[in-house]
């Protein structure tokens, strides 16, 4: 049976949830239930702290986990990334008050207030810039306002937190996060169940991120509206009854959707449908 750890709280947990509910796993009925079992896929999941994962993970104990990069990279366990999901993306910055440093470099002798002491203490060092660092457990904008520090370093997505507590980033942003599947260092991917699993995670991304289009067009204008849509491997094209012409049939990224229709209507290209892919494996 797979070990798999995912967040039971917060931004990754409900995303989580959802993307292995569609990859067809069965999840949990109540935000209480801690652990359940899938036996007709084989695999028992572990609701945990998003913050716990990377240790268990690293122990050994469970095969696989899914977390945030940044909690990967904070925490320091022995643990390692196999497959970005695309979701609770965000960025990892310094802020302040307006004025208060331009760059890391300006930070020497400082208080910085942080969730994530690891990644801010590393890369502290990695500059060789030598501050103080204060942990805090969440809400770490409210920090400079009451005195704690005078500059924080945390999660920032939309930047609205930061607009409302009147603090702007500065410097480079730290690292960029998204949710992401860890194993353990070294650990087996190649085990069939493992390999499984990533497939029909994959198979969720590829859903999410591709239609089906299908079109008609005439034989004269089909390499240029091949180049339109390449497809995967290469587009399906099958005879018409109505001759000199053909079907063409590709997967295209759901963003250039909109685009590409109107590039194949403008070669002379009809019938232009989409059509949503529910599940696939590539
Ligand atoms: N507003 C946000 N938008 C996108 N991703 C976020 C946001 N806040 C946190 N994350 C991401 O979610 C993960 C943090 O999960 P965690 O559950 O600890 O934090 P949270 O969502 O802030 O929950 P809480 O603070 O309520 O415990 C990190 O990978 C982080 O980058
Ligand atoms: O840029 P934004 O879109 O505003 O998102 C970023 C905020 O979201 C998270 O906070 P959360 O609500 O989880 O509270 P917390 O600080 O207690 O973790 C994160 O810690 C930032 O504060
Ligand atoms: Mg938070």
């Amino acid at each position: 049976m797979l070990r798999i750890a995912v967040p039971n709280k917060g931004s990754l947990s409900g995303p989580a949830a959802d993307m292995l509910h569609e990859a067809g796993y069965r999840q949990r009925r109540e935000s209480k239930e801690l652990r359940i079992v899938d036996p007709g896929n084989e695999v028992e999941f572990f609701y945990l702290r998003p913050r716990d994962i990377a240790i268990y993970v690293s122990s050994g104990r469970l095969d696989i986990g899914i977390t945030g990069r940044d909690l990967l990279v904070d925490s320091g366990a022995d643990a390692e990334e196999i497959l970005p999901l695309g979701f609770a993306r965000s960025t990892f910055r310094f802020a302040g008050k307006p004025g208060t440093a331009s760059g890391v470099e300006d930070l020497k002798g400082r208080t910085v207030a942080t969730s994530y002491e690891g990644i801010v203490a590393r890369h502290l060092a990695d500059s060789g810039v030598d501050a103080s660092v204060v942990h805090l457990d969440g809400a770490v904008e409210t920090a400079i306002e009451l005195g704690v520090a005078e500059v924080i370093a945390d999660v920032v997505e939309t930047g609205t937190s930061l607009r409302n507590a009147g603090l702007e980033v500065f410097g480079e942003p730290i690292m960029k996060s998204e949710a992401i599947v860890i194993r353990r260092t070294g650990a087996d991917t190649e085990e069939p169940k493992v390999q499984q699993f990533l497939r029909r995670l994959q198979g969720v991304l590829v859903a999410r991120t591709y239609v089906m289009m299908d079109y008609d067009c005439r034989v004269e204008q089909l390499e240029k509206a091949v180049a339109l849509t390449p497809g995967l491997e290469s587009p399906t094209v099958s005879p018409l009854h109505n001759e000199g012409w053909v079907a063409v049939r590709a997967m295209v990224p759901t963003k250039d959707a909109q685009r590409i229709m109107d590039d194949l209507y403008a070669i002379g290209a009809r019938a232009i449908l989409t059509t949503a892919i529910h599940a696939c494996r590539l």
